[in-house]
């Protein structure tokens, strides 16, 4: 068998302490499928003292993981510590300056940094890989940039975030309080450093970004990714939507807006998804991306999105990879080749939408929201007015839009801005066909 392909790891975390252990536990049968052995050379996290479960005495700690860089004894760098920028950036530019391919699973790094990276990788003639930076254990950045790489890929869209998934399906199941499963999903392992970015929808965002470049061969615009978390949900959504036959899953959606010139829509935000569609059976921390493409139809993804198990396997995958001396493109196509699209308008969509209001128990509220929609030509399909709401003395009121331009959403909406009638600001939420 050939020389070991030499890894460092830098971040013995959730996914880091995954990565050792799923090399350690499948040693041969790696090393037959990657024609070679992957060697852990090296590691290096915050504590070297900490029980993380896996025996990391037979291997050389680094106080300092830049000096992965400078070693020539270590062929790949593996970033598992996390953030967009600070330790895990320096790393990564120093890696790929110092000539080790550079595998990470750190979304917010490549949705910030992804493009420079990929030209220094590029330059230096070394892989960039990160197929566990989105959607975890799935293998969609492989099945988009090699299975579906002969399509033109017209809409990608899905769950893309456990944390938030595991939160709505558990609130949905058990009724329980959202802070109180947040806390479950920290413990789980799949919350983000800080669990802001998942339930901000940040996390989707920054795979968003990712996926879209993609499987569009765009450059990556995470900046204009449209983005609402999952905060603003309540109880009684996810009650109302389930008597509309409907479940609330955050859904991240990007595709190519042919209305004027060709322009990138990209949007995270909770959606009502209909019982019978297949992103409504997704559960717990699971994702799921659909990829319509114009060859192959309609492709569904589904698997672990986050967890030490799956994501480590993913990090591997590409390790076998790299073994094999496959390189290919971070973004499936040299990063000079990606065309910049400016971001679409969202005005030009059209679709169903679930509007919801919290308005003070009185005489004309309901008038005035109705006004409202027929000033702004939004044609109403169904209206629920549900008991009292959180607060004493105020109802919950969601209404189903018939088919329309979101543009009419919009406005009704900008009619209603600063009304007495409303209590607090109404939350829309877009209905997946
Ligand atoms: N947890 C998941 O399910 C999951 C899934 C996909 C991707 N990711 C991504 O993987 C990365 C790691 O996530 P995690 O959940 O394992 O995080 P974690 O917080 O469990 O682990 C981070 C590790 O980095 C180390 N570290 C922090 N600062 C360091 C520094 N300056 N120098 C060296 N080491 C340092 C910590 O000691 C720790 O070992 C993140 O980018 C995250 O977004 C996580
Ligand atoms: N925090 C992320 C981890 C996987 O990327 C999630 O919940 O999906
Ligand atoms: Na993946």
């Amino acid at each position: 068998m050939s020389e070991p392909l030499n890894i460092a790891l830098a971040g013995l975390g959730t996914v880091g302490s995954g990565v050792v252990r799923l090399i350690e536990t499948n040693a041969d049968l790696i090393a037959r499928r990657a024609r070679r052995p992957i060697r852990i050379a090296a590691v290096s996290a915050r504590d070297r003292t900490k029980d993380r479960g896996v025996d990391l005495s037979r291997y050389q700690w680094l106080d300092d993981p830049a000096e992965m860089a400078l070693r020539p004894d270590i062929d790949v760098v593996v970033e598992m510590v996390g953030g967009s920028d600070g330790p895990a950036l320096a790393l990564a530019r120093n890696a790929i300056a110092g000539g080790k391919a550079l595998v990470t699973a750190n979304k917010a790094m490549i949705a910030h940094h992804g493009l420079e990276l990929a030209a220094a990788a590029e330059n230096a003639g070394v892989a960039l890989k990160f197929e566990a930076a989105v959607a975890g254990g799935i293998p969609v950045i492989k099945g988009l940039s090699e299975g579906a790489a002969a399509n033109a890929i017209e809409r990608v869209y899905g769950i893309l975030n456990g944390t938030c998934n595991y939160i709505l399906t558990t609130m949905e199941a058990s009724g329980r309080d959202f802070a109180d499963v947040l806390a479950d999903a920290q413990r789980l392992g799949y919350a983000e450093a800080d669990p802001t970015f998942d339930v901000e929808g940040v996390d989707a965002a920054h795979k968003l970004s990712i996926l879209a470049a993609i499987a569009f061969g765009a450059r990556l615009r995470f900046d204009a990714v449209e983005t609402t978390g999952i905060t603003g949900v309540l109880a009684a959504d996810i009650a109302q939507a389930r008597a509309l036959g409907y479940v609330i899953r955050l859904i991240g959606t990007a595709e190519i807006d042919h209305t004027d010139n060709a322009a990138l829509f990209q949007r995270v935000r909770p959606h009502l998804v209909p019982c019978d569609h297949p992103l409504a059976s997704v559960d717990g921390a699971t994702n799921a991306v659909v990829a319509e493409g114009n060859f192959m139809g309609r492709l569904l993804f589904q698997g672990a999105g986050a967890g030490d198990g799956p994501t480590a396997s993913a990090v591997v995958a590409d390790l076998i990879d790299i073994a094999r001396g496959e390189k290919g493109a971070a973004f499936s196509m040299p990063s000079h080749e990606l065309e910049a699209l400016p971001p679409a308008q969202s005005g030009h969509r059209t679709g169903r939408a679930y509007i919801r209001f919290i308005v003070p128990d009185r005489p004309g509220v309901l008038a005035e929201i109705t006004a409202a929609m027929r000033d702004a030509g939004v044609s109403i399909e169904s209206f629920i007015q549900k008991g009292r709401g959180e607060a004493d003395g105020e109802v919950i009121v969601a209404l189903v839009t018939h088919e329309g331009p979101e543009s009419a959403v919009s406005e009704a909406l900008r009619i209603l801005e600063g009304s007495d009638s409303l209590a607090s600001p109404p939350l829309v939420m877009q209905i997946i066909a």
